[in-house]
């Protein structure tokens, strides 16, 4: 896919321009929020950024995720609008961003109002493009000296884990200049502005390969609210938000990568939904309900970790020596929590035990490495068996205390009894003041210490007893304090600084030999993501209202044919927020006989969201999730290009022809054959005879490079303008609607919505059938009508609308060139068809002779007469 893009020829392109902050060559953007800051996910990663100045725009791209200490690595070839190359930054939700300091110039920018990052003038189309797609993401420049792939192959080495990936990765990378110069730019920043050095082999580096997944570029991804909304903030209302029934934090990542970027490979695609509904495994998660079930409970047991960031901050750890109490306390805290991941992992590998899933026996096998019982016996050596997981409260700290065990060292146990007889004074305290005052006070520990407590019914007049200090009224209840209390308190918090600091020595040297063993620890991290990932597509699977044994039929598992084909789709987030029953479901059909597809029908009767319902369900599919269908096959697309009309454009300034015909410059130079392209309403923002006119030309650029494309319009005129094309809608009006699914596999025609008239206005039927718009129903002059406009304009508009549309299908059927349009597009139909009945035909041979046998006739027609 790469080579292809970037050799693709560039004349449909529109021209660079140097200076542009905001030209119709860029690529709208739209509200931005949802695909970064409105999910959960919050921008971490640190990117590198370096672009060569050759013609061919190889981009290399290193980015640190701050909090995980995952590197991943990327080299690409671009085109011009930089689509890519935003899709991995969006990827990778930037936090900052590093480019050499030639791609900036400060000369004559200089403003005292703006921040430093926005001080720069960029000298770099790519820049450019970089910050109008993340306005807020600082940019920072770093010396070109520091873009050295030399240095950034030795960072690779020395930093890598020893994992089984590490000789790949370094293999990988090796020729790859631009990437290593961006790793090498990253790290000497994290060294000098960031502070902050790693340890050796303690990073998980990944050189991300770009084939392997679907491209899906920024705005598509916006548009098919992927992992946002576009209207409501609500982040369930998008396929990441249907999906996520996700436990832990790595699992919620790796699904959100999926969905932006979803595996093109059919191997892959086929092993994750074996895990769902496996056809040969009986134990596969939406079968097995113990399997299911057992899965969850151990996935419960690690709910909302996030072992990546866990390992970071040891690994992080390692390298700063802590004087203080308080990293001591960080330090110890996440010990604990590595103790109880690694005490609850073999829960899951037990609950996988006798799987007979591929990939859930290679997920069983990551968490067997016998590393991982290493590092658990290393831990039970030093550390309490006690796994409390309270994060709050004196019940904390005390956890804190107690971490490491008895006799691990004397002066930890002095240190600790001391501790524990401070406290003790503190609740002598407590009770001594509670019989003199006769009040009911209890202890609250905040975070410089305890304070009283006492409900405020409990005092008389608001009025403390003399000697109490600092009083403040908290959600009914009175804290305060006593000088007595505050000396006890400075005891107290001497001694337990002294636990920590020598708590956090013995932690130190664990954490040494931890790391030793950290590749395990990272490939379990990966192992719970995928199985968390796929237990969550089964969840999705499977309907909860259902019980045995119809329990799966709520979605279906996608097979992946080659053939668009869909019966009964159902939109998967309008599903969610429709009341039942009102949702209408939907059939699709396309394959290389009509591959374009014309979508007409009256405004607010359902085309766009039967568009965006084909490429949510392509994308769940693609991630190997079940999709809401009743029976649903795909093609595996390189790409999903989309073209959909947002009112953000105009809040951005942006003309709706200016975006829109940037947008189908972008569409035009990636699309592949093997693209699926959805676009809505083109040529809107021009004059209708130009509108109709640009629609057509990239309607026929798109019919010629024959990516899967569906193209909803209001423009009558295409449907005729395009029927000479084989692969496009056959023409005419067609009473017969599709009735059964298999009847899918003559053709998919001209679609259009359907709408009835009723007493209160229009009704939409939001159901997509085959077939031009009927030639006596004028939607728009029925919504005329219904305006009241007055009766004998709309009698003229009526006769003058009958008669161009009279006219117009009188050429079109007698013209010889449409005659030989058709038989062109029996002949590829059947070809289609042919090819689908050899290849994926179950029927036995006889009757499959007589299938094909009925061809014969078939042909034999569409020579002669050129019927359908
Ligand atoms: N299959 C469906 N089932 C139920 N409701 C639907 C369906 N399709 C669309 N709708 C509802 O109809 C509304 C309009 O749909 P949509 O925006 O897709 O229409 P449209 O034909 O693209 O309109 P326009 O031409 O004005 O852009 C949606 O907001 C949705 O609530």
């Amino acid at each position: 896919m790469t080579s292809q893009m970037a050799s693709r020829p560039t004349s449909r392109r529109p021209p660079t321009t140097q200076t542009r902050p905001r030209t119709a060559n860029s690529r709208p953007t739209t509200a931005r929020p949802q695909t970064a800051a409105s999910t959960k996910h919050e921008a971490n990663y640190v990117v590198a950024l370096l672009e060569g100045r050759g013609l061919g725009r190889e981009v290399g791209l290193a980015a640190l995720d701050k909090d995980t200490g995952r590197v991943v690595l990327v080299q690409l070839s671009d085109c011009q609008t930089y689509v890519k190359t935003m899709h991995q930054m969006h990827l990778h939700n930037p936090c900052l961003i590093l480019v050499p300091d030639t791609f900036l110039s400060t000369s004559g920018v200089g403003s005292a109002r703006k921040p430093a990052y926005r001080q720069y003038m960029t000298r770099s189309p790519m820049l450019d493009f970089i910050r109008e797609e993340f306005p807020d993401v600082p940019v920072e420049p770093v010396l070109r000296k520091y873009w050295n792939a030399t240095s950034g192959l030795e960072f690779v080495q020395q930093l890598c884990v020893e994992d089984e990936e590490r000789a790949g990765t370094i293999l990988a990378v090796s020729n790859k200049y631009y990437v290593l110069s961006s790793v090498s730019a990253l790290f000497k920043h994290a060294e000098l502005r960031l502070n902050t050095r790693f340890a050796s082999a303690s990073l998980r580096i990944r050189c991300l390969p770009v084939d392997g997944t679907m491209m899906i570029d920024p705005e598509s991804a916006r548009n098919l609210e992927l992992v946002g909304n576009l209207s409501v903030k609500k982040s369930t209302h998008s396929i990441f938000g249907i999906l996520n029934h996700t436990f832990t934090a790595m699992a919620a990542r790796l699904l959100r990568v999926n969905i932006l970027s979803p595996i093109t490979s059919q191997s892959s695609i086929d092993a994750r939904l074996d895990v769902v509904e496996g056809k040969e495994f009986s134990q596969a998660l939406a079968f097995d309900e113990d399997l299911f079930n057992e899965v969850k409970s151990a996935l419960k047991t690690l709910n909302k970790m996030d072992f990546d960031k866990l390992i970071a901050m040891l690994v992080q750890s390692e390298t700063k020596p802590t004087t203080t109490a308080q990293g001591a306390a960080a330090r110890v805290s996440q010990m604990l929590n590595l103790r109880n991941v690694v005490h609850n992992l073999p829960l899951l590998r037990k609950a996988l035990e006798g799987t007979k899933s591929p990939l859930l026996r290679i997920v069983y096998d990551m968490l067997s490495d016998q590393r991982l019982e290493r590092i658990d016996s290393l831990i039970r050596m030093a550390l309490n068996e006690d796994t409390s997981t309270v994060k709050h409260g004196i019940a904390a700290v005390n956890a804190r205390v107690y971490a490491v065990k008895a006799n691990y060292n004397r002066l930890l146990d002095v240190a600790r009894e001391t501790y524990k007889e401070n406290v003790g004074d503190i609740y002598g305290l407590n009770n001594t003041l509670t019989d003199a005052h006769d009040i009911p006070l209890t202890l609250v520990y905040l975070e410089t210490g305890f304070v009283f407590s006492l409900k405020k019914q409990d005092l008389e007049n608001d009025q403390l007893p003399r000697g109490f200090i600092n009083a403040t009224l908290k959600k009914g209840k009175w804290q305060f304090s006593s000088l007595d209390l505050k000396k006890m308190n400075a005891r107290m918090k001497d001694a337990l600084d002294e636990t920590l600091i020598l708590s956090d020595k013995i932690i130190q040297d664990l954490v040494s030999e931890i790391l030793l063993n950290i590749g395990a620890l990272y490939k379990a991290s990966e192992a719970v993501a995928l199985v968390d990932m796929l237990w969550s597509f089964a969840h999705s699977a499977i309907s909860e209202f259902l019980t045995e044994p119809q329990r799966m039929r709520n979605y279906v598992r996608p097979e992946l044919t080659g053939t668009l084909a869909i019966k009964s789709g159902r939109h998967p987030i309008l599903e969610t927020v429709r009341s039942a029953g009102t949702l209408v479901s939907n059939d699709v059909y396309c394959d290389d006989s009509f591959s374009f597809q014309i979508i007409q029908g009256p405004n607010m009767s359902g085309k766009s969201t039967y568009l965006r319902q084909v490429g949510l369900l392509t994308v769940m599919a693609m991630c190997g999730s079940f999709v809401p269908a009743e029976y649903a096959s795909f093609r595996i697309h390189d790409a999903i290009l989309t073209r959909f009309s947002n009112d953000d454009d105009l809040e951005k300034n942006l003309s709706t022809f200016a975006s829109e015909m940037a947008t189908s410059a972008m569409i035009l130079g990636l699309a592949t054959p093997k693209s699926l392209v959805l676009i809505d309403e083109l040529g809107r923002g021009t004059s209708p005879i130009e509108g109709a006119g640009i629609a057509h030309a990239i309607a026929e650029a798109l019919i010629e490079q024959k990516c899967f494309a569906f193209f909803a319009t209001h423009f009558s005129e295409l449907s005729m303008t395009l029927s000479r094309q084989p692969t496009v809608l056959a023409f005419g009006r067609t009473g017969n609607y599709p009735t059964s699914f298999r009847r899918g596999h003559e053709s998919i025609r001209l679609q259009r919505t359907r709408a009835s008239e009723s007493n209160f206005g229009m009704t939409f039927q939001y159901k997509i059938i085959d077939g031009a718009p009927e030639d006596n129903t004028h939607y728009g002059l029925e919504l005329a009508r219904l305006a009241d406009l007055p009766s004998d304009v709309l009698v003229e508009a009526n006769r003058v609308t009958s008669n161009l549309t009279a006219l117009h299908a009188r050429n079109q059927e007698h013209s010889e060139s449409h005659q030989i349009a058709l038989r062109r597009k029996t002949l590829l139909r059947l070809r289609t068809q042919l090819t689908q009945a050899y290849e994926h035909s179950t029927l036995p041979d006889e009757d499959l002779v007589a299938y094909i046998g009925r061809f014969q006739g078939d042909i034999t027609k569409a020579f002669l007469y050129g019927v359908e």
